[in-house]
């Protein structure tokens, strides 16, 4: 359960009263989530998210995730709308945690997304990155090529007890994509971490994307690379040429993408199962005794990088042949 930070009912009635929201009516800890504390507040107000920041957010980079989602909120993207107090103020304190309010999204993230939730997820986030043109902050992507370098030299050596061979799979990889890395496509403000678990949708309408924490400026078509390799595999390992297929083709209909970055597309889905095979072996091989979450396996993520080592035709994904 990823409450880290209990807070007692005199601190939330004193924090809620900030907000002119009436009286707390419930307040209970969420278990799903990995990195902060999460609550789900309901006053007289209404029904909201308090989440308390903890160590892997880094205060600094909090302005921009915040306005980031007022930005987007005001643009018709359902994302959380960050709560403004009395003050005009959305990033707060609590507990001596960072601390901010969001508003509640109904709906349900889904273990086993359908070929139709795949292309509107395709199409919500190419609304996403419209609705983001316009946004002023930047936040680099640390998670990038030289971020994954970084990574790699503290994950990667003994990664053979993981598999045999990943550490050299890792070494010739970034030395790959080092030499391959498409460095001029059209970019923005990309979420980065979109995952199923992150989109919640009522039947097949998506209703809502949460955890902005990772969103930062880059390519935008790295974005989708990440979504395919997020969504179009299945628990077997297998490829869904359907879903990407469904994916690709929603978000094309609301932003349809370059030829430089159709052309990139594959290198850009090797980076994007590397990015996240780097994480979790991290994650995976440092875990902390006594941590109330367990760290997702990077297998399927090695698993997804050889298959994109393979099929290096954007055509394998989903896009018109030339
Ligand atoms: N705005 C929201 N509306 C409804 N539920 C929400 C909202 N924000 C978060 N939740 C719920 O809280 C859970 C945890 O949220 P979130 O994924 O942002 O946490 P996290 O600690 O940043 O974890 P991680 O980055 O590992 O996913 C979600 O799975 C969802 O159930
Ligand atoms: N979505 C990430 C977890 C961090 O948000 C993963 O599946 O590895």
């Amino acid at each position: 359960m990823a409450v880290y930070t209990e807070v007692s009912a005199d601190d939330i009635s004193a924090f809620v009263a900030e907000y002119g929201l009436g009286a707390v009516l419930t307040f209970k800890g969420i278990a799903e989530g990995v990195e902060n504390s999460n609550y789900l507040l309901q006053t007289e107000g209404g029904s909201f998210i308090l989440t308390l920041y903890e160590k892997r957010v880094k205060p600094e980079d909090l302005p921009y995730f915040i306005t980031l989602m007022d930005h987007l909120a005001a643009r018709g993207i359902t994302c959380p709308r960050p709560v403004h107090d009395l003050e005009g103020v959305a990033l707060k304190t609590l507990c001596d945690r960072p601390a901010a309010m969001v508003s509640f999204l109904n709906g349900i993230s889904l273990k086993r997304p359908s070929f139709a939730h795949c292309g509107e997820l395709g199409r919500a986030l190419a609304e996403l990155h419209q609705a983001a043109a316009d946004f002023t902050g930047f936040r680099a992507n640390a998670l990038s090529l030289e971020g994954w370098q970084d990574l790699a030299a503290k994950a990667a050596p003994g990664a053979d007890s993981v598999a045999p061979g990943l550490e050299q799979t890792i070494r010739d990889e970034i030395a790959w994509l080092e030499a391959a890395w498409p460095h001029d496509l059209p970019s923005g403000v990309i979420h980065a971490d979109l995952f199923p678990d992150n989109v919640f949708f009522l039947g097949e309408k998506l209703s809502g994307i949460i955890d902005f924490y990772f969103a930062c400026n880059d390519a935008l078509a790295y974005d989708l690379a990440i979504c395919i390799n997020a969504w179009c595999f299945e628990p077997d390992g297998a490829f869904n040429a359907t879903k990407a297929r469904q994916m690709v083709a929603g978000y094309q209909a609301v932003r349809p993408m370059t030829a430089q970055e159709i052309a990139a597309f594959p290198i850009l889905c090797r980076g994007a199962a590397l990015r996240f095979l780097l994480t979790r072996l991290y994650d995976w091989r440092n875990q902390i005794d006594g941590a109330l979450v367990r760290p997702h396996n990077p297998i399927p993520f090695l698993e997804r990088l050889r298959f994109h080592q393979q099929s290096l035709s954007a055509a394998t994904y989903g896009f018109d042949a030339e």
